[in-house]
């Protein structure tokens, strides 16, 4: 199999003659989507001139980019390749002659026969955080970044590549007993919001429509954390409980100031404190783009623990895949 590297010189040499790849488009649905969330972070902060989108399918499909065309590139992302919005989404950039990867772990799926180039990822218990989906994705901006324009930080990129997974299985064991305390204290409760800010946001709000809202039936909406005072701080009081991810990197001082708030004016706020967790091992020039694989490898011992104490399964559904939608 190719490698991604590889996927994108070959996407770069043959665009060379037409201007080049200047558009990448990062298109999915809900948890695919979240995971997408650091490489339109990283294009948007780290690019001079190729410009990024990060967009839920059935949005793409209804209202495509006026630039999806000859020096755009498309990568998409279902789990099971077969979220009929993310196949029409491949499809029409297909039909406008973009390039398209697809990331995904069933690798015979409808969504593949309408990819140029697919690639898989580590998946469930055990998995290799530096290989999966979140991850992979965040790659192909690295890679066409620093294929096109160059990319100052590549070495120390690669490096936070090699410790990641380290990190994350010591956090994991590390929130054990927390994770139990969270589940009892929370497991009455109607809603907990999540908050966030920066690269590693859609690690929170996947915490918040995939986890508390789908897998949980809790009502949650996912709170930026600079936008906290801008509206929903109004609502912090001793009862409401937040779920808040503490990011380390360029915006911890947006999570910083919102959860002095919280301190001050709320009580039941949960912390998960990428700091504490060991991220810093990884360079201060690349660190923002680990938060995301941080946080959404380690919520699920949290997830476990509050599924159990509830006796509410993570995979039992109303509607996901049983009614007409
Ligand atoms: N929690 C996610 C959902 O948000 C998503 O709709 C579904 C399909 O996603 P995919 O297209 O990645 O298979 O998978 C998971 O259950």
């Amino acid at each position: 199999m190719m490698s991604i590297k590889e996927i994108i010189s070959g996407i770069v040499e043959s665009k060379a003659e037409k201007g080049g790849i200047t558009h990448v488009y990062y298109v999915a649905c809900g948890g695919s989507y979240a995971a997408f969330y650091p490489a339109k972070a990283f294009l948007e902060k780290e690019a001079t001139k190729v410009t990024v989108g990060l967009y839920n399918s059935g949005e793409f499909i209804n209202n495509p980019p006026v630039a999806l065309g000859d020096n755009a590139v498309v990568v998409v992302a279902s789990h099971k390749g077969n979220t009929p919005e993310t196949i029409k989404a491949a499809e029409l950039a297909q039909s406008r002659g973009v390039p398209v990867i697809g990331l995904t772990w069933v690798t015979d799926s409808p969504l593949v026969a309408h990819c140029d180039f697919v690639e898989t990822y580590s998946f469930g218990d055990g998995k290799d955080i530096a290989e999966e989906k979140t991850l992979k994705g965040l790659i192909t901006a690295v890679e066409i970044l620093n294929q096109t324009e160059g990319y100052a930080h590549y070495e120390d990129f690669q490096d936070g590549l090699s410790k990641i997974n380290r990190i994350v299985y010591r956090a994991w064991d590390h929130l054990q007993n927390r994770a139990q305390a969270f589940a009892q204290e929370y497991k009455d409760d109607k809603v907990i919001y999540t908050m966030a800010s920066g690269a590693g946001y859609g690690a929170a709000y996947l915490q918040s429509i995939c986890i508390f809202m789908e897998m949980q039936w809790i009502h949650s909406a996912c709170i930026h954390s600079g936008e906290f005072f801008h509206g929903p701080f109004e609502i912090t009081d001793a009862n409401t409980p937040f779920f808040f991810q503490f990011s380390e990197g360029s915006t911890r001082a947006v999570d910083e100031r919102a959860l002095n708030f919280l301190k001050k004016y709320g009580r039941r706020i949960e912390v998960v404190d990428a700091k504490e967790l060991g991220l810093s091992t990884i360079k201060p020039t690349v660190i923002d783009y680990f938060n995301h694989s941080l946080f959404n490898n380690v919520y699920p011992v949290y997830n476990r623990a509050l599924a159990e104490i509830r006796q509410h399964p993570l995979t039992t559904r109303r509607y996901m895949w049983k009614v007409e939608y």
